[in-house]
């Protein structure tokens, strides 16, 4: 395509095209072209152009266009990215199959794609995927600057939480005690160990806790964060009264720990409570299972109620913050 171009010797041309672009007029949507050492440089304005460079009309090509998964498919296709793993949530094989095809055919760069092919399940809250293209279901993520490593197949992650767990994240001060109950891979146990808070992090997924482990270490977090594999039942007892700090991220049975929490709970502890309720009545369940374990022990204070995200019809995800401070004896 021929468009107006600026042309110099190839030895002046890095110099021409930064003075150039310093003036906002290089067309970035065509390539500059090399021939028998001369540049060509294209240039959305000519009459910008300073008078000493030469101006002149040259066949260019364009440059190409990222291909999306939209534009082969010609309609927006629903999927999620972790690493470089693509997540897709269909319940028509073929449809599944189709996008998969125009991912990999994109300028997507995914290594695997699956389909989900059951709902989150048992205490481990790890689901079953039908792995379309590719082998490997490890991938590595990246959120808030933070690595994790971890493998769709055997642990529970979803990106989705990365702007909720920040919003946590974000209140921990350095020498704080805070108890991960039910950590995973270490998305807010990593990060609070940055802030400068001594961690204890527990998961009854053995191989959640292995990739904790090896998180910790990526992020250069270890010193600070102990990872526990067990039922945090018992991994609290050796822990009592010791958390000014207590995240409960395993929403549906959260309330099953609510005693526990309350005994690793210290003097001043702030709790944070996820729950899935009716949009009805999303904050009161949680509310008043954690006024009953706790209470007249501590007084309840509820900082914060917050909905995290639409599960289901008429469902919310959602979390409570709140401080239990210690009534004097
Ligand atoms: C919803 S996932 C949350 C993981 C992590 N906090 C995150 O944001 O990715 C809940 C985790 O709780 C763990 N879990 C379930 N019951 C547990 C128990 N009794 N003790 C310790 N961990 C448990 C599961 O293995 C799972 O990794």
């Amino acid at each position: 395509m021929t468009v107006p171009c600026v042309r110099v010797p190839a030895s002046a041309g890095e110099e021409t095209r930064q003075a150039l672009v310093d003036v906002g007029v290089v067309d970035h949507g065509h390539d500059i072209v090399a021939d028998d050492g001369v540049l060509y440089i294209p240039v959305t304005d000519s009459a910008a152009v300073p008078a000493e460079y030469e101006l002149v009309d040259h066949d260019v090509p364009s440059r190409r266009q990222q291909r999306t998964p939209a534009d082969l498919l010609g309609s927006e296709p629903s999927y999620e990215r972790l690493g470089d793993i693509v997540i897709l949530d269909e319940d028509d094989p073929e449809r599944a199959r189709t996008i998969a095809d125009a991912v990999m055919e994109s300028d997507v760069r995914a290594e695997t794609v699956v389909n989900r092919a059951s709902k989150i399940q048992g205490e481990l809250r790890v689901r079953d995927w039908e792995v379309l293209v590719g082998q490997n279901t490890e991938t590595l993520h990246r959120e808030y600057g933070y690595e994790f490593l971890l493998d769709i197949s055997s642990v529970y992650f979803s990106p989705r939480l990365a702007t909720e767990r920040h919003r946590v994240v974000e209140q921990v001060e350095a020498g704080e005690h805070v108890f991960d109950m039910f950590a995973g891979v270490g998305p807010f146990a990593v990060p609070f160990a940055d802030a400068g808070a001594d961690v204890v992090a527990a998961d009854l997924n053995e191989v959640a806790v292995e990739y904790l482990r090896q998180n910790a270490e990526r992020n250069g977090v270890s010193d600070r964060l102990t990872a526990i594999h067990g039922d945090v039942t018992e991994v609290g007892r050796e822990h009592e009264n010791w958390a000014t700090r207590i995240v409960m991220n395993l929403p549906h049975s959260a309330d099953e720990f609510l005693d526990t929490a309350v005994a690793v709970a210290g003097d001043d502890c702030v709790i944070h409570y996820y729950d899935i309720q009716h949009e009805d009545d999303p904050f009161g369940p949680g509310e008043r299972a954690i006024r009953a374990a706790a209470e007249p022990e501590y007084e309840v204070t509820v900082v914060n109620e917050r909905v995290v995200r639409s599960y289901a019809p008429h469902e919310y995800n959602v979390c409570l913050d709140v401080r239990l401070s210690r009534r004097p004896e």
